[in-house]
């Protein structure tokens, strides 16, 4: 049985996910929470090998899908699992929202072969054998994919999936509002175009308000 928490961050590429992930790991952290901080694809080092191949080769979308869960499933059963089972609080920057996102939505790639595999990789890791593990908030950093373009091209040299065309983004961008549809109360939306204090503000409010955080609520 798990007893910690699990919170995602997601959002198309140049959102802010990585700038505010830190945030609130420190906000926990003073609230007395065990943190681990953790991304994908990555996070152990199986699966921070995978993540260089599929950044950085030309492969389809059934190969980019099948490395992506692969790494996932090294990550569930070595850390994520084990840090929830700890009682932690687990922040890890991408999860399986952001497969719907990029090989489902921006690649064209099988839905229904997706949640197959979702359920294929989350279940049994620590939540009994047929219990599929999922996160227990998501925050969705969306940002119009013109900001985001331009906010990267400011920042840094893109990798494989960075230098795709704005277009691939609004997929991807609708790839997430699609996911977020489908379970409003797991997601929580956070306005990335806002500056950085108030995207902060938002993200804290909306941990605060499942009572995770003190003195934060809106
Ligand atoms: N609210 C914001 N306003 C303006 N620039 C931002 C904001 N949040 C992040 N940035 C900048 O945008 C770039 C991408 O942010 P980053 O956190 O790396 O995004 P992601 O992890 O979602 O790809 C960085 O240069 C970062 O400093
Ligand atoms: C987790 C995951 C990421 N990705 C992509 C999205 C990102 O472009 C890339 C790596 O994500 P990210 O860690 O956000 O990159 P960076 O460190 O440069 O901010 O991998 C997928 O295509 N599928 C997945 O399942």
């Amino acid at each position: 049985m798990t007893t910690g928490l699990f919170i995602t961050f997601e959002g198309i590429d140049g959102a802010g996910k990585s700038s505010h992930i830190e945030t609130l790991a420190r906000a926990l952290r003073a609230a007395g929470r065990s943190v681990t901080l953790t991304r994908e694809p990555g996070g152990t080092p199986l699966a921070e090998k995978l993540r260089a191949l599929l950044l950085n080769d030309a492969m389809d979308a059934l190969t980019e899908t099948l490395l992506a869960f692969a790494a996932r499933r090294d990550h569930l059963c070595r850390v994520i699992g084990p840090a929830l089972a700890r009682g932690e609080a687990v922040l890890c920057d991408r999860f399986t929202d952001a497969t719907f996102a990029y090989q489902g939505a921006g690649r064209g790639f099988d839905l229904r072969v997706l949640s197959y595999m979702e359920r294929l990789a989350q279940t049994g890791i620590g939540l009994g054998p047929d219990s599929m593990l999922e996160p227990d908030l998501t925050l969705w950093f969306d940002v119009p994919p013109e900001v985001a373009a331009e906010r990267l091209a400011a920042a840094r040299a893109p990798d494989r999936f960075e230098a795709q065309p704005v277009e691939f983004f609004a997929r991807v961008a609708r790839g997430y509002a699609d996911r977020a549809a489908g379970a409003p109360r797991r997601f929580a939306r956070i306005d990335g175009a806002q500056p950085r204090e108030q995207v902060a503000a938002q993200m804290l409010a909306a941990v605060a308000a499942r009572g995770w955080l003190p003195g934060a609520a809106p």
